[in-house]
């Protein structure tokens, strides 16, 4: 099913007195095809939850439409929706059985969509092989891991056969490897399915693993939506380049001097054509060269050895990191009792931001 959001957007009371209403989503427009994976991405208080809500019929929007296909469903309640929700607190009924609880959904059904025990038996059962969990039913939710439990609170939320799965940050309760393993897990059912699924983390790293694409907020704002590797590769403002990857990106208060992209007195990139003001240069950590007569001339800090790739901790005036981090392949050899070092820098890994309005400058 595809979902289309038009103009969304939703605003609050603002608490106390005089205090103006908080926009938690401001002209949301996207449109997610059938059978994809989104992963809605942003810090805390950025929209994320309020936007799920709204498509789920939870919450109201202030102004806007929501569009499952072709049907206007912004007045209908979230019953009459069809969609799936599974929470970070995925709350499931603790006298009850995992069977139980993932039968309750359905015991509710009213006129044509009523269903038989053994339908519902047979519902269950299947949801439950679709997250393999089987062999748990007969036991009690407290009788079960976290992994184990959020499985259930999948299983219940596909039962109904929804045509949009709803995911709030669902990992967020479960340890490190947990994690990673249950994201798989989802994206394995979630491409068995087919279904339209929109997954809310604040987890960049999760997001950009899991999703075919994904929209990244900020205060309410998209600020880019696209696959995830175009947006690593091709941010269009500071606060995307800096909210995706692991190491983040290294970032430098730089100039366009004379047509040369400047970090201090060194130039790292040609612009030819631009004119001269104050930049922020983003550097990947994989964008850095070790390089003999590099223009770029940094303290040396330390090395870290990561197996495959060596991590070369270092510093210079102009950087807004705490320390600038660049991953260099281990077959290189650092010089390790020089006091610094010297970088050239690959132009596909440097991104280039104006120094007020942080928007991309392209060169
Ligand atoms: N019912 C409400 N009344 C007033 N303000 C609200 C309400 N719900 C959300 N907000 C505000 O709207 C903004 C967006 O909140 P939302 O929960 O959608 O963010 P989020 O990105 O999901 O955050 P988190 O990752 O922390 O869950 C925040 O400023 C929040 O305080």
């Amino acid at each position: 099913m595809k979902i289309q959001l038009e103009d969304l957007t939703k605003s609050f009371p603002g608490r106390g007195r005089n205090s103006s209403r908080v926009t938690a989503v401001k002209d949301f427009n996207f449109e997610i095809p059938d059978g994809e994976l989104i992963g809605l991405l942003g810090p805390s208080g950025c929209g994320k939850s309020t936007t799920l809500n709204m498509i789920c019929g939870l919450e109201k929007p202030t102004s806007g439409k929501i569009f499952f296909g072709d049907k206007d469903v912004t007045a209908l309640p979230p019953e009459k929706r069809g969609v799936g929700m599974v929470f970070q607190n995925y709350a499931l009924y603790p006298h009850l059985t995992v069977r139980q609880n993932i039968i309750f959904p359905l015991q509710n059904l009213k006129g044509k969509d009523k269903l038989s025990r053994a339908e519902m038996e047979k519902r269950a059962m299947d949801a439950a092989a679709l997250v393999q969990i089987q062999e748990l039913m007969e036991r009690k939710p407290g009788e079960l891991s976290g992994g184990q439990q959020q499985r259930v609170a999948i299983a219940r939320a596909l039962v109904k056969l929804p045509h949009v799965l709803l995911l709030d940050e669902p990992l967020s309760n479960l340890d490190a490897r947990l994690r990673l393993q249950t994201r798989e897990e989802i994206r394995k059912i979630q491409r068995a399915t087919k279904i339209t699924t929109v997954f809310v983390t604040h987890d960049q790293e999760e997001a950009m693993s899991i999703s075919d694409r994904i929209v990244v907020m900020k205060a309410g704002v998209v600020q880019q939506t696209g696959k995830p590797q175009e947006v690593y590769d091709d941010p269009v403002n500071l606060f995307v380049a800096k909210f995706l990857g692991t190491p983040p990106i290294n970032v430098f208060q730089g100039k366009i001097k004379n047509g040369k992209v400047c970090i201090g007195d060194a130039a790292v990139l040609d612009a030819p054509g631009q004119k001269d003001r104050d930049v922020f240069v983003g550097i990947r950590p994989e964008g850095f060269l070790l390089k003999e007569d590099g223009p770029l001339i940094c303290q040396l800090g330390g090395v870290e050895v990561m197996g495959r790739d060596i991590s070369i901790v270092s510093n210079h005036e102009a950087s807004l990191n705490p320390n600038i981090r660049s991953i260099i392949s281990a077959e290189t050899k650092v010089d390790t009792s020089s006091e610094i070092v010297r970088f050239a820098v690959k132009p596909s890994k440097l991104f280039v931001f104006d120094g007020s309005s942080e928007e991309r400058i392209r060169i």
